[in-house]
């Protein structure tokens, strides 16, 4: 089914009063998420740093610009279609990864059900370093749709050489190394609730399985939790420097991408370093308080990326924001938190609706107003409007 006909087939199946069973818009979808989930895994999810300024300004900062409607283009066919990484992908969007993704879902395979709606969309799914599912699990339920592994680079240099031989083994077509997340940030909501799912033995399914990590903790992981996650809170986070980059180009050769990327200079500097691609996100505001919206980055970043791919996420939370981030020149787009709770509502089928959702709002605003490709968005193709 193409986007564009879900758009159709929800609107008609509207005016018959078939209402869908899941909300259309983000408010609501949190609001009854947020009935469906644990109430600390809500605060987890939903929670950013500090009083959440930033991770609110992620969404508002969408609506100071206003695209400009263009007339006589006859946009009656569209295409979304992008291609980035040697791959060609039917749409620009994909889903970032989620740490908790796995305790999401009802029954606790989130990470499995978030590959089959990969498979089902077309829409690409960075599988988090943090998972339930081991990732040699979560490949084959990707089928034809490529996914992307993102690493939280340990201490430990063996252990992350070993996490990424296993991704390319697995047959997933990049690595995005996450920047901005080797602590944890300062975070009120998990602080109240003393919930950090991997400190209780939650989401280490790619640490347990390695043999690496089973070498260092030296006994079988599920005979002694408290072991398992001491060593994983000692090796998680590594806060790398310059000097780290030509080390994590060398350890894989596949598309390696940077995650956290909001200054100009450091998307310059990586380019340098010969990453293939530069991801512009704050974390969705859930690692510093007081920054900058996600978006506001963007044009930066774009201009100094030289023309390598620039994946963007942060406050995506409508077909029209996803417009919006391409016009200002990301090449491809990651939804976070909405398709979060679309697992919590119905698994596959849940996030299926939430992805399906964003294209097809994204596909209807191109043909009303007359932008037939993603070429055709272009930064002219939007006013500042406050
Ligand atoms: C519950 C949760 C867990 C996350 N876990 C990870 C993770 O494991 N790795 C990572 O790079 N980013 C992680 N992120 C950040 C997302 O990849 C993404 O940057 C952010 O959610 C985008 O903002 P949005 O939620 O406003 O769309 C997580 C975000 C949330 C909400
Ligand atoms: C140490 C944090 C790991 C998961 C994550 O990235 C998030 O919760 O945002």
């Amino acid at each position: 089914m193409a986007f564009g006909d879900f758009q159709y087939e929800i609107y008609f199946g509207g005016l018959r009063g078939i209402a869908p069973a899941l909300p259309m818009a983000f408010d609501e979808l949190e609001a009854r998420a947020a009935q469906a989930l644990p109430p600390s895994l809500l605060s987890y999810v939903a929670g950013g740093a500090g009083d959440e300024h930033t991770q609110r300004s992620n969404a508002t900062a969408f609506q100071n610009w206003g695209l400009m409607p263009r007339m006589f283009v006859g946009a009656r066919e569209r295409d979304l279609s992008v291609s980035m990484f040697g791959l060609t992908l039917p749409s620009p969007l994909f889903m970032a990864p989620i740490g908790v993704l796995g305790l999401c879902a009802q029954d606790g395979h989130g990470d499995l059900a978030g590959a089959e709606a990969a498979a089902r969309t077309g829409v690409p799914l960075v599988l988090s370093t943090l998972t339930e599912d081991p990732l040699e699990d979560v490949a084959p339920r990707l089928g034809d749709t490529p996914g992307f592994f993102q690493l939280y680079t340990p201490t430990d240099r063996e252990l992350a050489e070993s996490l990424v031989r296993r991704a390319e083994a697995a047959g997933f077509k990049a690595i995005v190394v996450t920047l901005d997340t080797w602590i944890p940030g300062w975070r009120p909501r998990d602080l109240s609730t003393g919930n950090f799912p991997q400190l209780r033995g939650r989401c280490l399914a790619n640490y347990t399985s390695d043999p690496v990590f089973r070498t260092r903790l030296g006994k079988n992981p599920a005979e002694d939790v408290m072991a398992t996650v001491g060593l994983w809170a000692q090796l998680f986070g590594n806060p790398l420097t310059w000097d780290d980059l030509p080390w994590l180009r060398s350890i894989t050769s596949l598309p390696l991408i940077v995650k956290g990327i909001q200054h100009p200079d450091d998307a310059r500097r990586a380019r340098d370093g010969g990453v293939d691609g530069i991801y512009c996100s704050n974390h969705g505001g859930r690692q510093a308080n007081g920054g900058i919206p996600a978006l506001d980055c963007l044009p930066g970043v774009v201009a100094a990326a030289g023309g390598l791919p620039v994946l963007f996420d942060s406050g995506v939370r409508s077909g029209t924001d996803v417009v919006k981030a391409l016009a200002l020149g990301a090449t491809a787009v990651g939804v976070g938190r909405p398709y979060a709770y679309g697992m919590a509502l119905g698994g596959a089928d849940g996030v299926v609706h939430v992805l399906r959702s964003l294209l097809a709002e994204a596909d209807l605003l191109m043909a009303v107003d007359g932008y037939p490709t993603l070429a055709d968005l272009t930064p002219d193709s939007l006013r500042r409007i406050s």
